[in-house]
């Protein structure tokens, strides 16, 4: 299972700070929706410059446009971009295009989508090279809200999928024991006092 590191920082310079200590721990650096609002296309460029040897992940989280928004995105240097699944086809078909355009990926992400393994499936079959089981910041708050509905709806979809929202030292051994390929962690590192430890310690984790 590879390890990604969700960087839902501001700045670039911040962003580099991030990674440069989470790099040799982790195998995917993603920049969050936040820094690409924040800091536009060259924060992909300038992380893609900086850890040449690792997957980039520009969490652009289109909605429409889809074409158009990956293709910049991979232009900037990302490896992986991501589309909502409640888009319509059209836009994942659409970013699926540029993403062939470049030899790029393009992941799927299901926050919002109420039944998650259906949908997998059907984005797969329309050229996504994974999904997102993904709880966000905003719905990890909500009452009632339990890590394990997306484990088992990565499980029940049958398709490669990575686990984001709350994964942290102590619950990343059951996203790899649902069988997920990517575990995605966010402020379990980037909110640690040593970001470098934390992402040891995820990796270490991971058997
Ligand atoms: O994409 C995101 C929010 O939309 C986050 O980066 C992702 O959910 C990781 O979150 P966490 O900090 O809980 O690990």
């Amino acid at each position: 299972m590879k390890l990604q590191f969700a960087m839902d920082t501001l700045t670039t310079e911040a962003a580099l700070d991030l990674a440069a200590a989470a790099a040799p721990h982790v195998d995917i650096l993603e920049l969050g929706t936040p820094l690409i609002k924040s800091e536009g296309l060259s924060a992909i460029t300038a992380i893609k410059k900086a850890h040449p040897d690792k997957i980039v992940f520009a969490d652009l989280k289109t909605m429409d446009a889809g074409e158009l928004e990956a293709d910049i995105a991979f232009g900037a240097g990302a490896d992986l971009v991501t589309v909502l699944g409640s888009a319509g086809d059209s836009t994942i078909v659409g970013a699926v295009t540029a993403a062939k355009k470049h030899g790029k990926g393009v992941v799927v992400d299901l926050i919002g989508v109420a039944d998650k393994p259906a949908r997998a499936k059907e984005v797969i079959a329309l050229g996504a090279e994974f999904v997102e089981m993904h709880a966000g910041l905003d719905e990890q708050a909500e009452e009632g809200f339990t890590f394990a509905t997306l484990l088992r709806d990565g499980e029940a979809s049958g398709v490669p999928f990575s686990v984001a929202g709350g994964v942290n030292a102590s619950s990343i051994a059951d996203v790899q024991k649902a069988g997920a390929q990517v575990a995605v962690a966010g402020s379990a590192i980037y909110s640690a006092p040593d970001v470098g430890a934390a992402a040891a310690e995820l990796r270490a984790a991971i058997i």
